[in-house]
Order: C-alpha cells, then sequence, then structure tokens
C-alpha cells in the first residue's frame, strides 16, 4: 500500500518560529500547510519564501476559500501552492473557480468539509466537479467542545470516489494507525507536532506510526 503522506500544519503567526519548525521537522514531512491563521497574518510573500526554501516539498495554503474562488486562489497558485483548500459550504460554483485556478497551474484542490451537513454529497459533487482531495477535518473550536474527526473519515472512505482523503483534527501519534487504516491518503497533523517539547520528535513518531501502519 502507497504510504499516506503527512502534512504539517503550520498555524503559527510568527514566519522565524514558522520557518524554524519547517526545517526542523522537515525529514518527516511531505506536505507543509501555511495555515489559516498564518496565511491570513503573513500574506502571499510567505508561499513565496517557502518555494524558495523548500523546493522539493509540496505546499498547501489553507485558505478555506468562501466565495469568489478563482480570484480569490488564482494568486496563490502562480505563487508555488501546490494545493489550496475550499470550503465544502462554499458551493459548487465556488469550488468550480478553484479547480478551474488550480488545473490552470498543474495544481490541486482540497475541499474541505468542514461544518457541511451532508458531507457524503458535497465529497461526491466535489469529485465529480473534479476536485483532487476531500478534506475530513474537525476544527480547532470543534475539538476543544469534544468532537473528532474519526466517524466521518469512515463514512467517507467507505464511498470510495475517486479523490484522495486528507484527515485534520487532533490526530497525533496514538491515532495516526487508525486514520491511516480507515483510509487516509493525506494525514495532517498540527498541534501534535508544533505544541510538542521536540516538534522533531513528534514529527518523527507520527512518521514511524504511519510506516507501520502502511505496510
Ligand atoms: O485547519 C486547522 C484548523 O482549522 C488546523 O490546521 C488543523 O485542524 C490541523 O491542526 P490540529 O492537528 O492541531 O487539529
Amino acid at each position: 500500500m502507497a504510504r499516506p503522506l503527512i502534512q504539517l500544519a503550520l498555524d503559527t503567526l510568527d514566519i522565524p518560529q514558522t520557518l524554524k519548525l519547517a526545517s526542523l521537522t522537515a525529514p518527516y514531512i511531505d506536505i507543509f500547510e501555511i495555515g489559516t491563521p498564518s496565511i491570513k497574518h503573513n500574506g502571499i510573500a510567505l508561499v513565496k519564501e517557502f518555494k524558495k526554501r523548500f523546493p522539493n516539498k509540496l505546499l498547501l495554503v489553507d485558505l478555506k476559500t468562501m466565495d469568489a474562488g478563482e480570484y480569490e486562489a488564482e494568486p496563490f497558485f502562480a505563487a508555488g501552492a501546490d494545493i489550496t483548500t475550499v470550503l465544502g459550504v462554499a458551493g459548487l460554483a465556488t469550488i468550480k473557480g478553484v479547480i478551474n485556478a488550480a488545473n490552470k497551474h498543474n495544481a490541486e484542490v482540497q475541499v474541505d468539509l468542514i461544518n457541511v451537513p451532508d458531507k457524503a454529497a458535497c465529497a461526491r459533487e466535489s469529485a465529480r466537479a473534479g476536485a483532487h482531495i476531500v478534506g475530513i477535518h474537525t476544527g480547532l473550536d470543534a475539538q476543544a467542545a469534544g468532537q473528532t474527526p474519526f466517524a466521518d473519515l469512515q463514512a467517507i472512505a467507505k464511498l470510495g470516489l475517486p479523490v484522495r482523503i486528507s484527515v485534520a483534527g487532533g490526530i497525533k501519534a496514538s491515532t495516526a494507525q487508525q486514520v491511516v487504516k480507515t483510509g487516509a491518503n493525506i494525514i495532517v497533523v498540527g498541534a501534535a507536532i508544533y505544541g510538542a517539547a521536540s516538534p522533531a520528535d513528534a514529527a518523527r513518531e507520527i512518521y514511524e506510526q504511519v510506516i507501520a501502519a502502511s505496510v
């Protein structure tokens, strides 16, 4: 089985801290994600900086686009983003706009199913529209209220859609194997790495769990 990719969500606002975290964890990470708070705070210049410093990594910009899909996403693809995110709740017109922008740059789109009431229907429509990835995502506020992404991951994985599945929402070393076995193709980890005493050790531990679950 192909190993799922590991994505580090960089939600820190401070640029030097963000770049340091990326350097420390790079051996274990496939996709660097410039998180939503960071891209709002730091802007497109950080996309260019990441592409310059980490040319061999995939770069996801977590725009969580809600409207004006093509117009908003296009400059981020032009700046080097390999993947941007659009909200499933934005609706198909916006999703299709981001897909148009991605296709022009040979890049990819992740439809984030956060707070989508009918996730299966949205995932199906997104796949039909040409989205590359659907994201099962329990956001930070929902996590604080005790929610997890595991049941949604299972339900979407069972559909067998022609899209890759990303999972985010409090994933850590102890749950990495479970999400791989359930069918996630991209494992997103934020706080369990950037909040760890040793982010490099935490990233390595998650990498080892993903490898162990992929054999
Ligand atoms: O997109 C996000 C919040 O909206 C986070 O980046 C995502 O949830 C991953 O972080 P964590 O592992 O801490 O949940």
